[in-house]
């Protein structure tokens, strides 16, 4: 378990784009140590802002795009093309934007598609991809991904995983189904936190001060089961990625010397 390290911005603005330059940066050194990069995106308005500032990045195309697996956190069960899918406003900020090897964007099944109605079907489905990607040492059922990215919710959810819910508690399962997500859509798929916890570096975003009080939980003990977004960790690094009006409720002793 990492602790974890917070870099504060002055604005939701500063804070995508600083976070678009990071991931370019992690993704080249993942590139140039393994020969490619992967990478697990998230759904939510920081979430896409960070690809929509990538996606006008001046170094965004020192990218290797063709060498870059691509993997979502959790989607909105909806059918496929559906405006408020996860990697429908993906492609929209970025992906169709940039060079991809289809072969290596695995979004998350859609209602009406293989497994109809059945999200828990369709979870099931998306972990034996996770798992048949898996490589030896990955020694795990899922990749070991470079970054894994997660919007934090003002309640502290982090993918589809809500306080108190049986997805947050699950430990064996990698994907799960989710139903009755206090966030519409409710039906959903999710990586579950020992998922989360297989990848190098966990980033979590928090801009705006809806968020505040999520990340001065999260970030002062809270249990994982309570506030979801307390455990949510990487192997080697947890970095969470705030703005000035997210960090202005943390605790002193958390809170950077000043906002970067
Ligand atoms: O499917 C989703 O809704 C997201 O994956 C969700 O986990 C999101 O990241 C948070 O709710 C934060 O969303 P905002 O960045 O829009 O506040």
């Amino acid at each position: 378990m990492s602790t974890p390290q917070l870099v504060v911005h002055r604005d939701k603005e500063l804070m995508a784009q600083a976070a678009a330059a990071r991931l370019i940066t992690r993704i080249i050194d993942a590139q140039a140590a393994r020969g490619s990069a992967s990478v697990v995106l998230t759904g939510g308005r920081n979430g896409n802002g960070l690809l929509a500032a990538l996606r006008s990045a001046p170094a965004r195309d020192a990218i290797d795009w063709s060498r870059l697996d691509l993997w979502w956190g959790d989607e909105r069960f909806l059918p496929e093309g559906d405006p408020d899918r996860n990697d429908t406003q993906a492609r929209a900020a970025l992906l169709d934007d940039v060079p991809l090897d289809p072969a290596r964007v695995h979004p998350m099944p859609a209602a009406g598609g293989a497994y109809g109605a059945d999200a828990d079907a369709a979870a099931a489905a998306y972990a034996e991809e996770l798992a048949a990607a898996a490589r030896p040492e990955d020694l795990g059922p899922v990749p070991r991904f470079d970054v894994l990215m997660l919007g934090v919710g003002p309640d502290t959810h982090v993918a589809s995983l809500f306080p108190e819910h049986p997805a947050v508690r699950e430990t064996e399962r990698t994907v799960v189904g989710v139903h009755g997500a206090p966030k519409p859509p409710p039906t959903r798929i999710s990586l579950t936190l020992p998922a989360i916890r297989s990848a190098r570096e966990v980033w979590l975003l928090a801009a705006g001060e809806d968020k505040a009080q999520a990340a001065a939980v999260a970030l002062s003990g809270a249990g994982e089961v309570q506030a979801p977004a307390a455990g949510a960790y990487g192997r080697k690094r947890t970095l969470w990625l705030l703005d000035a009006a997210a960090a202005a409720r943390l605790p002193g002793t958390l809170s950077p010397a000043a906002p970067a």
